[in-house]
């Protein structure tokens, strides 16, 4: 049955993303963005937009809406260490007024972007949902907060919601892909050496306790964690609050990263060993049998070179 959403941050990477796939689904799609790390020209044609911020939704969201799909925050966990105070005030106040705004107007249905980084350094790989949750960064902290909030909510006030804990998004769909300003993440920085408008990929780190010493991460294609959101609106249930990890089980390193953008692209990609990075857990890989049960999701790109080759395509259509 077709809906009408809003989806806060949908001029930012994943949200342009998942607003596309919600118009292909032949939903209603408004899109609430400040345009503070997201570009007007990444909201899909199709979807109406707003430019505000979530903190003033009470302005733009009426009991016509089905549900809330929330990506708006910041999100770079370097970042997050050294300006903590920027990440409590737009991912954990901002949240706290956009609840408010969805009690007062009457709408219970959310799905959240979570993350990985809520975990810290896992005990055990896969992670697992039941797995400890402790932060090694202010940005994994305040996504960890607004998962309480909205456990309370749920639990208090009948929300409906599911918190999606992706792990690392990567690739592109059809006209959206990666693009921050300045850019601070792993496959968009390496494409950009690729491109000959960067020197050399700094490798943050290479002693940590990892194969070949390089941070570990899961890579997911951007489009089967979009499959996922419209799955989750159909799995969110009137005062329950699932918790679903997003990730295809597979770690890479850093060094296997560059190492892929060179088989794909076919260029020389020059690397500099640099400091660790404040934050950086050494290793983050998904169990996802949380989703494929709950949500029925069944990812389908997960394969590296697809999800770079993808990325590298959008990378190269860009001309900035
Ligand atoms: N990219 C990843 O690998 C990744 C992994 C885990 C979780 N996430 C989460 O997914 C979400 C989207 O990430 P992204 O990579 O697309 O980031 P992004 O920066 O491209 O998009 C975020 C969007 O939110 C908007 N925004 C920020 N604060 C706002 C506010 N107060 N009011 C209105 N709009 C606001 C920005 O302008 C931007 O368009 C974030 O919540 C992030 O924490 C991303
Ligand atoms: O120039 C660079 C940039 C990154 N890295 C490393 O590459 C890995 C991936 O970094 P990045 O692409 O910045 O992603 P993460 O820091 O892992 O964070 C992403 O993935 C998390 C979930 O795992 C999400 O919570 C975050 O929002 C999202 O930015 C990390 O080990 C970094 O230290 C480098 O070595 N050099």
């Amino acid at each position: 049955m077709s809906g009408k959403y809003l989806v806060t941050g949908g001029a930012g990477y994943v949200g342009s993303v998942v607003a596309q796939h919600l118009l292909e689904a032949g939903h209603e799609v408004v899109v609430l963005d400040n345009l503070t790390t997201g570009f007007r020209e990444g909201v899909p044609a199709g979807a109406s937009f707003v430019e505000g911020d979530i903190r003033d939704a009470a302005k733009w969201l009426d009991s016509s809406f089905d549900g809330v799909l929330h990506f708006a925050a910041f999100s770079q966990v370097g970042e997050s260490v050294v300006k903590p105070e920027k990440y409590w005030d737009n991912n954990v106040a901002g949240t706290m007024a956009l609840l408010a705004a969805m009690r007062e107007a009457g709408v219970r249905k959310l799905v959240f972007s979570s993350t990985a980084a809520t975990y810290g350094e896992p005990e055990q790989v896969p992670i697992v949902e039941s797995a400890p949750t402790s932060p090694t960064n202010p940005y994994g902290a305040s996504k960890l907060a607004v998962d309480h909030m909205i456990s309370g909510e749920a639990a208090a006030h009948g929300l409906g919601a599911v918190s999606l804990r992706y792990f690392n998004v990567a690739g592109a769909y059809g006209e959206y892909g990666e693009r921050h300003d300045p850019e601070s993440h792993l496959i968009p920085l390496v494409l950009q050496v690729a491109q000959g408008r960067r020197d050399a990929i700094s490798v943050f780190g290479d002693d940590y306790p990892t194969p070949d010493g390089t941070c570990v991460r899961d890579y997911i294609h951007v489009a089967d964690l979009a499959e996922a959101h419209l799955l989750a609106l159909d799995a969110a249930t009137t005062g329950e609050h699932l918790i679903c990890n997003l990730g295809n089980g597979n770690g890479f390193s850093v060094r296997e990263v560059i190492e892929t953008v060179r088989r794909v692209t076919g260029h020389p990609i020059p690397e500099v060993v640099a400091p660790r990075r404040g934050g950086d857990p050494a290793v983050l890989v998904a169990s996802a049998a949380t989703a494929r049960e709950k949500l029925g999701w069944n990812p389908s790109r997960a394969d590296l070179d697809g999800i770079v080759t993808d990325a590298w395509d959008f990378a190269q259509r860009r001309d900035n």
